[in-house]
């Protein structure tokens, strides 16, 4: 079996030709069973090329290829859209008058009734909306319409799952726990994901496979922690983490030489000393975070954030060593 299950070649679609807008030549391949996470900001194109993905919208060049057939358009078949993936947009397309069972029950066959109801109960299981079986979409909260939606697109035997903001409508508990549960169930299924996502910690925890998209351009492509750890330009630190940047004359004062424009660094590689033989900096404020704090420090004008896992242990108006361990230019 072919490992790769979809393959995007030189994918373009622009919706106006003066100005940049929509995807331009993207290629890439997905790994049959991985998460996939598509992180830009808003406008980037990210929802475009998940509709070109599933054949929602027809590019002006290139190709999707699923397990090496084509994609078609919406202009090549009566129905748009592709019946081995399942996507699941922002407006769920829930039967908002129909039981939360009836909704996820009407996508499978009626020919083994006891099968049905079995599989029904499992997934809602799955999503934790077992308690919800008898109420109607209408009387739910957004989060939990989320979840009907998700789980009445996994029920039907997909391959490719395509979610659009998926943890959008959800509170930071239920996303950890949701996450979680994506997680699992594609591992378990061997189903391919593919999320588009404005936070960037839904990439970062999910996904095996990152695509950073800027203004319509693939700008990165590889595994979380690579892009992490070695964003190739200062819009994918920015995005990605809670990077510190500094213009070249602010680096300049703290010591770091360079010919680039900006100096970036994760607040993480900051380390911090309680005796100051040279950097010192001072702390100016505290930030709680709860297991670790977050320090503001400033040095000669300009201002840096860091880490402290030791809650407490430096405080506002303190002086401390700060060493940038590490930093990027761009
Ligand atoms: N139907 C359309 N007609 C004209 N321009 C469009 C259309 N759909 C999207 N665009 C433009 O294409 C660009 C990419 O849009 P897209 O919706 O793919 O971005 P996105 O990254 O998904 O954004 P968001 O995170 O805000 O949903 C934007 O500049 C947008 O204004």
């Amino acid at each position: 079996m072919n490992e790769q299950i979809i393959t995007v070649t030189n994918l373009t679609k622009q919706y106006q030709e003066t100005q940049v807008s929509g995807i331009s030549n993207i290629s890439f391949s997905i790994k049959r069973g991985d998460i996939v996470a598509i992180i830009g900001e808003s406008g980037s194109g990210k929802s475009t090329l998940l509709k070109c993905i599933y054949g929602l919208l027809k590019p002006d060049e290139g190709e999707v290829l699923l397990n090496n057939q084509r994609v078609k358009g919406p202009d090549e078949q009566l129905i748009p859209g592709n019946t081995e993936m399942k996507m699941v947009t922002q407006d769920f397309s829930l039967n908002i008058y129909a039981k939360v069972y009836d909704n996820i029950a009407s996508m499978l066959s009626n020919t083994d009734i006891k099968a049905k109801q079995e599989k029904t109960m499992e997934m809602m299981e799955h999503l934790h909306i077992t308690k919800l079986k008898d109420k109607k979409i209408i009387e739910l909260s957004g989060g939990e319409q989320q979840r009907v939606a998700i789980a009445k697109a996994l029920i039907s035997d997909t391959k490719v799952l395509l979610l659009d903001e998926p943890f959008s409508q959800v509170d930071y508990l239920l996303k950890n726990q949701l996450r979680a549960d994506i997680k699992r169930l594609a591992k378990e299924t061997g189903l391919t994901i593919i999320l588009v996502s404005h936070d960037p910690t839904d990439g970062l925890f999910l996904a095996d496979q990152l695509l950073i998209l800027k203004q319509g351009i693939l700008l990165q492509n590889d595994k979380p922690e690579t892009i992490y750890q070695n964003p190739s330009a200062l819009y994918t630190a920015q995005i990605l983490g809670n990077a510190v940047v500094l213009d070249a004359v602010q680096a300049n004062k703290l010591g770091l030489k360079t010919q680039k424009q900006h100096v970036v660094f994760y607040p993480e590689w900051v380390e911090l000393k309680s005796t100051w033989n040279s950097r010192r900096f001072e702390v100016k404020e505290v930030y709680y975070k709860g297991f670790y704090d977050e320090l503001l420090l400033e040095r000669n004008g300009v201002t840096i954030r860091a880490l402290q896992l030791n809650s407490g242990e430096h405080k506002k108006n303190d002086h401390v060593q700060a060493n940038i361990g590490r930093f990027l230019a761009f």
